[in-house]
């Protein structure tokens, strides 16, 4: 039985997204028809879809209310393959400029939209003409697989970080490097983590700190989604991990630069541990109807 799945078009630094609202969690989609919305030729063409589902109506969305009862709204997110994250940073600023153009959400000048994740609560805050988005504690995730990458000579040591989804950074030598990839191929972690990984490839820029704020730039190659634009933790993950490298010191501020534009990145001490905090774009480009199979 085929029916019209009433979408929104939108992206931020040009990882884009099919968003729709279920509020009563009835439109489960498979992975299949997941694939066939994110297809770029047959279908609307995305790197992932976002369904703005209540909390109180999602299994996960009841761990959500748990930690905060304010989190009415649940981002359930889907990469383009059909498989479930935790976390989307370019997604959830998305995500609320959606929810603030349906009207089902309301943003005072000042306050924060609470939103649900599988990754735990997240706060988001209109910023410049943007939002951001405190994305929580993150944490060394403990490995430092071996990361091999077509058009890499060596292969090289990544380091393992979790800011809700799973990441692993590469420093590169340079900006010859980091353009000569071809991550139309799947990079091989070796050891694999057992849910994958998300990966980023990094370069310093020069001089890697001005007025304060770090800079780097960074190419990915997003798990379930292939090489995009951006990707807000993924850029989170690699100012995490280049201030890691650079040692005491190094700045909590971040400018980062991937292909589709420029996010910014902040750490904030907090009693519950270090948080980081992802700054960027969010633009509703379209409505629009598809038939779905
Ligand atoms: N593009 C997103 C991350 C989307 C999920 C990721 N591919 C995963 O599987 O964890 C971002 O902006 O963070």
């Amino acid at each position: 039985m085929s029916f019209d799945l009433r979408f929104t078009k939108g992206q931020g630094t040009g990882n884009d997204f099919v968003l729709f609202a279920d509020p009563e969690g009835d439109l489960e989609l498979t992975p299949e028809q997941i694939r066939a919305v994110c297809d770029r030729r047959f279908g609307v063409g995305a790197d992932g879809v976002i369904r703005a589902v209540r909390s109180s109506n999602l299994a996960a969305g009841a761990d959500a209310l748990a930690e905060d009862a304010a989190a009415v709204w649940f981002m359930d997110y889907w990469n383009a393959d059909g498989s479930v994250s935790e976390m989307c940073g370019n997604g959830i600023r998305v995500y609320a400029a959606y929810l603030l153009d349906q009207g089902l959400a309301e943003l005072p000048d000042g306050g924060e939209l609470v939103i649900g994740t599988r990754a735990g609560v997240r706060h988001v805050r209109r910023a410049g003409s943007g939002y951001q988005a405190d994305l929580g504690v993150w944490r060394l995730a403990g490995g430092e697989p071996l990361v091999r990458a077509k058009n890499l000579p060596v292969a090289r040591p990544g380091l393992g970080i979790d800011v809700g989804n799973p990441h692993v950074v590469v420093a590169l030598a340079d900006e010859a490097e980091l353009e000569g990839l071809d991550l139309g191929y799947l990079p091989v972690l070796d050891p694999e983590p057992e849910a994958g990984a998300n990966v980023e490839f990094v370069v310093p820029a020069d001089p890697l700190v001005e007025d304060g704020v770090g800079r780097i730039r960074m190419r990915v190659h997003e798990r379930g989604s292939g090489e995009t634009l951006s990707c807000g933790t993924g850029a989170v993950a690699s100012a995490l991990a280049v201030r890691h490298w650079a040692g005491a010191g190094a700045p909590d501020a971040w400018r980062v630069q991937v292909p589709g534009g420029v996010l910014g990145v902040r750490m904030v001490n907090a009693p519950d541990g270090e948080h980081v905090s992802l700054s960027g774009p969010a633009e509703l480009v379209y409505d629009g109807v598809l038939a779905l199979a």
